[in-house]
């Protein structure tokens, strides 16, 4: 029996557009309640806000589905003020189309419950069965400087996406804009023309839609470029200099013949940019041994490239495997081009590297 997926599309666009009222609010506001984590990396009240709207939706749509999601609310516990202006947010979310709404269905009763939700994204994940995977502000670090960032949300099948879907509040709605790596001055005021949501599912392609607030419009179809010439090529890559090699990927950009600097932007806006043509190939180089990538930041932006015309891999050449547990822990790094350019630019990647 082949399954189609839709409810969970249509679930997952919806949950990911509702988040996003709130990460929209939070963005326009001056203090966006950042804490650190464990790691010393940033969380903000946006980030807690939308796992937990997002993880609602999904336990009163699919109460028996695993979930792996990047935060958790052991913070919140010991801060009332924090929670609080959290629940506040939470409360007021709503998505304008009542019918939308009410298919989201559930809600979140109290405080308690709010940090239920958020901790119910603490699965292990694995090669088993159905694991919704959730990064609610995937580029924190861009959301909080005024720049690109993503709400992340997929469907793993025994380990395989199935279905994917990135909100990405910052993008032009417009596939054929330039490729937008910041929002310009106006970002405190002026959401116009921007806020798109991509999706793809196994086997049916991937689209674009505006993000919007109202009902979900009918999605178009979005593809790759198709790369004839390197040197009218350009890269796409990570803001943060900690999270990808930025003077190999120099001299990989070299050796392919690319003349254009890269594009730097943070979050899977990456893979959704590639993937509607808007740039070419995004690489993500090891900057550590120690690091394992998070699912949670891939799973989506993989399968919306290779449904539109791309292959991703590590820089091994295999494809990034969701099955392990919530990293990507027998993979090293990311590929993400045109199927046609892809070996040329992995080949090359493996010299620069030494791996070959
Ligand atoms: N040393 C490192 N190497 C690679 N990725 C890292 C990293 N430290 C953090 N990250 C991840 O990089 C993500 C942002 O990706 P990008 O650089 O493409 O914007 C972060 O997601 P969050 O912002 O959701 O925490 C975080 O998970
Ligand atoms: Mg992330
Ligand atoms: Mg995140
Ligand atoms: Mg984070």
């Amino acid at each position: 029996m082949t399954t189609l997926y839709t409810r969970e599309l249509e679930i997952a666009q919806l949950a990911v557009q509702r988040a996003a009222i709130l990460t929209k609010r939070v963005f326009h506001e001056k203090a966006k309640g950042t804490v650190s984590k464990d790691d010393k990396s940033p969380v903000t009240i946006g980030d807690f806000g939308a796992q937990a709207l997002i993880i609602a939706a999904l336990r009163a749509n699919f109460p028996h589905d695993a979930i792996v999601a990047e935060e958790e609310a052991a913070q919140l516990r010991e801060d009332a003020g924090l929670r609080e202006l959290i629940w506040g947010l939470v409360q007021e979310t709503r998505l304008e189309d009542v019918g939308a709404e009410g298919l989201l269905g559930g809600g979140v009763k109290d405080v308690e419950d709010m940090l239920e939700v958020i901790d119910l994204g603490r699965s292990e994940g694995g090669r088993r069965g159905r694991v919704w995977t959730l990064d609610p502000i995937d580029g924190t670090k861009g959301f909080l400087r005024g720049g690109q960032y993503a709400l992340a949300l997929a469907l793993l099948e025994d380990g395989d996406v199935k279905v994917g879907v990135l909100g990405c509040p910052n993008l032009p709605v417009d596939d054929a804009a330039p490729l937008a790596a910041d929002i310009g001055s106006d970002h405190q005021t002026d959401d116009e023309g921007r806020g798109v949501i991509f999706s793809a599912v196994v086997g049916q392609g991937a689209t674009s839609r505006p993000l919007g607030t109202g009902a979900l419009t009918e999605g178009k179809k979005i593809s790759m470029k198709t790369v004839t010439d390197m040197a009218s090529a350009s890269f796409c890559e990570s803001v943060e200099a900690g999270h990808s090699n930025q003077s190999e990927s120099a001299q990989i950009a070299q050796r392919l013949g690319i003349t254009k600097p890269s594009v730097r932007m943070d979050s899977q806006a990456k893979y959704g940019s590639i993937a509607r043509g808007a740039g070419d190939i995004y690489l993500r180089l090891p900057t550590s041994k120690t690091y394992q990538e998070k699912i949670w930041d891939h799973a989506g932006g993989d399968l919306i490239v290779r449904e539109a015309g791309g292959q991703v891999t590590d820089t091994k050449g295999q494809r990034l495997d969701f099955g392990v547990g919530r990293t990507l822990a027998s993979n090293s790094g990311v590929i993400a081009a045109p199927a046609g350019v892809h070996g040329q630019v992995l080949e090359v990647v493996q010299q620069v590297l030494g791996l070959k």
